[in-house]
């Protein structure tokens, strides 16, 4: 059973587009769960230019599913989590200015940095992840970190899944062995979609969990649109 965690950041960007609480980011967490998702995903930047630290301090009030914070463990991301204590937290090694994550963390060079992020988060009993490329080098250095899962990081599979290729699918089966030989959970996610969500899932062992935010929201405002202007017509007769 793969858990599905909605990543709910593009809900924020079109919030704070308009300066109004349009659409509300609580209400849609309750409805995503309410619509049978198994998780909300954030990931406040320091920018706040999507999801405001503000936000993660108020989706406990709706989250009763589980509840993954994201992001770079610089001090006030940390204060934050350690604050909100969500069920889990993914630590991304993302540049402040990037447009989003493009790189899985070096888990050899950073190990020592990780081990000591990671115990603390495990002390207030809070479930870790790294994200990761698939490098069975790097999982095996994520296994060194403590952390409990490593969420593997699909863009690339998701690139060539587009171009035609499934052999992107290699290397995270094979990073996958390497995590199960290692006894890390798997989480999964960036860039994966209706066309590449349920190969990607077939080819995994024991993936415990995606998360989703860029493409299904795009897609459900492509689902859902018809529907929306019909109603309008409606309105106008
Ligand atoms: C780690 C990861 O892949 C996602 O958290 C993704 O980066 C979403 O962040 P943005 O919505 O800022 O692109
Ligand atoms: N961890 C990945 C995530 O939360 C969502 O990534 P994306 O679907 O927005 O690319």
């Amino acid at each position: 059973m793969t858990k599905l965690s909605v990543n709910i950041n593009k809900i924020a960007t079109l919030r704070n587009s308009r300066g109004g609480n349009v659409p509300n980011l609580l209400h849609v967490a309750k409805d995503i769960q309410d619509f049978g998702a198994e998780g909300i995903t954030i990931h406040p930047r320091p920018d706040e230019r999507h999801i405001r630290y503000q936000d993660a301090r108020d989706l406990p009030s709706v989250v009763h599913t589980e509840y993954n914070i994201e992001g770079n463990p610089i001090k006030s991301f940390m204060d934050l989590v350690l604050e909100v204590k969500p069920t889990q937290v993914t630590l991304v090694p993302d540049a402040e200015d990037a447009i989003t994550s493009n790189a899985g963390w070096d888990t050899i060079k950073y190990k020592d940095f990780l081990v000591d992020v990671i115990a603390e988060f495990k002390a207030n009993n809070i479930r870790t992840s790294i994200f990761v490329d698939p490098i069975s080098k790097m999982i095996e250095g994520a296994a060194e970190t403590g952390t409990d899962r490593i969420e593997l990081y699909t863009e690339a599979y998701a690139s060539e899944f587009e171009k035609g290729n499934k052999d992107g699918i290699k290397p995270y089966i094979e990073a996958a062995l390497v995590a199960n030989k290692v006894d890390l959970g798997i989480n999964a996610g960036h860039d994966l979609n209706l066309e590449n969500t349920a190969y990607f899932k077939q080819n995994i062992p024991n993936l415990l969990e995606v998360s989703i935010g860029h493409a299904l929201i795009a897609e459900s405002l492509y689902l859902g649109l018809e529907n929306v202007v019909q109603m309008y017509l409606q309105k106008l007769k």
